[in-house]
């Protein structure tokens, strides 16, 4: 039915190119590949190869691409159903299932073909299980199912952190677990925090978020305990695996204070729509800074930095 009137419709070569950009839900994706620099940061010590650097970046978002794809197709019904995703370019029939579908395929390939030859296999392993976890585990079983679906499927969303340890040292270990473990956590609270605005329109197609099936109290109260849990594992990096600094210490702890901040004021008026638009875009720059001061704490300069003040102070005292 939606597709049918994509005969109808005549666009201009730019104006197709421009639905398969789409296609990809492109807002999403830098934040996906500053967990993975953030990731590739810490595991190099501050010193990534610029090409390797620039290869997993392409990899990534060439495979989170292929991923948000597909999600596209399996969702056309429900995103059609939707107001804020009715006019995305399968719903409004401007591309075919069948054609985006081929987009997907060509994406994971060359996704999966750079990152082999030019980073490592696990690299490129972990990224099409990125694809395949998020489209068959929390797509296909869980999105329409379950109102844990984004609590297990965020695991998706926490890959790219491991495809950037895996790229720089070729396997995981512990920290590149426990960035995968920050971004796990963080989800939640990132998306019901959203879900409390746009409730009404999954509760219209039958998606069982949280805030739909449990009511804005028990989300909030969610929202809580998981922020919590998230400041709490980004100073697991500090102590005791000891793999940052004083700058992301402070980073850390002045973005995890905001952060637990604003979720205790939505804890107090969970009807708040405000609130919750607040702390759903504060997610984001949260997730974006703590990065950034994962970089900016590994740089060698940094590090120079910090013992010719420790020096001086040593020398004035
Ligand atoms: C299963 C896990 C997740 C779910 C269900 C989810 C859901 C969403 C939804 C529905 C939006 C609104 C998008 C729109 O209006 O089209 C959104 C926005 C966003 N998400 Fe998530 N998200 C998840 C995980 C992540 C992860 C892991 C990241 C990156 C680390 C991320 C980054 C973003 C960003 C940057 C935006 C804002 C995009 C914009 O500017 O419009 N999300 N998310
Ligand atoms: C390594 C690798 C390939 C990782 C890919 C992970 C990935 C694509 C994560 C994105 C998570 C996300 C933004 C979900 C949106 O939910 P939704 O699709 O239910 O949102 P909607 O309601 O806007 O359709």
């Amino acid at each position: 039915m939606i597709e049918t009137n994509v005969s109808k419709q005549h666009q201009t070569f730019l104006q197709v190119l421009q639905s398969y950009y789409q296609l990809t839900k492109p807002r999403i994706i830098p934040l996906l590949l500053i967990t993975t620099a953030g990731s590739m940061w810490i595991a190099a010590k501050g010193q990534v190869d610029p090409m390797l650097l620039l290869v997993t970046l392409a990899g990534g978002t060439l495979a989170a691409a292929s991923a948000q794809v597909i999600n596209c197709i399996y969702d056309r019904d429900i995103d059609y159903e939707m107001e804020r995703t009715r006019h995305r370019p399968i719903p409004s029939g401007r591309i075919l299932s069948r054609d985006a579908l081929l987009f997907a395929i060509a994406l994971a390939v060359i996704s999966f073909t750079l990152l082999t030859v030019f980073a490592n296999l696990l690299a490129a392993l972990l990224a099409m299980s990125g694809i395949v976890f998020y489209v068959l585990v929390y797509t296909h079983l869980l999105k329409r199912h379950s109102s844990l679906n984004i609590v297990i499927g965020g695991a998706a969303g926490a890959i790219p952190t491991l495809v950037g340890w895996a790229a720089v040292t070729g396997s995981l270990s512990w920290t590149a677990w426990l960035l995968f473990a920050i971004v796990f956590l963080w989800t939640p609270p990132h998306f019901w925090a959203l879900a409390l605005m746009i409730r009404d329109d999954y509760a219209k197609v039958g998606v069982p978020m949280l805030p739909v099936v449990a009511g804005n109290q028990a989300t909030v109260q969610q929202i809580w305990y998981y922020t919590l849990v998230t400041v709490a594992a980004t100073l697991l990096l500090i102590y005791p695996l000891h793999q940052t600094g004083i700058i992301y210490a402070a980073i850390a702890l002045y973005l995890g204070g905001l952060f637990i901040y604003k979720a205790w004021q939505l804890l107090q008026n969970p009807e708040d729509r405000n609130l919750a638009r607040g702390l759903f875009l504060y997610s984001i720059s949260y997730m974006m800074l703590l990065c950034l001061g994962m970089v900016v704490d590994s740089l060698p300069l940094t590090h120079h930095a910090i013992s010719f003040v420790v020096s001086q102070l040593h020398f004035l005292s």
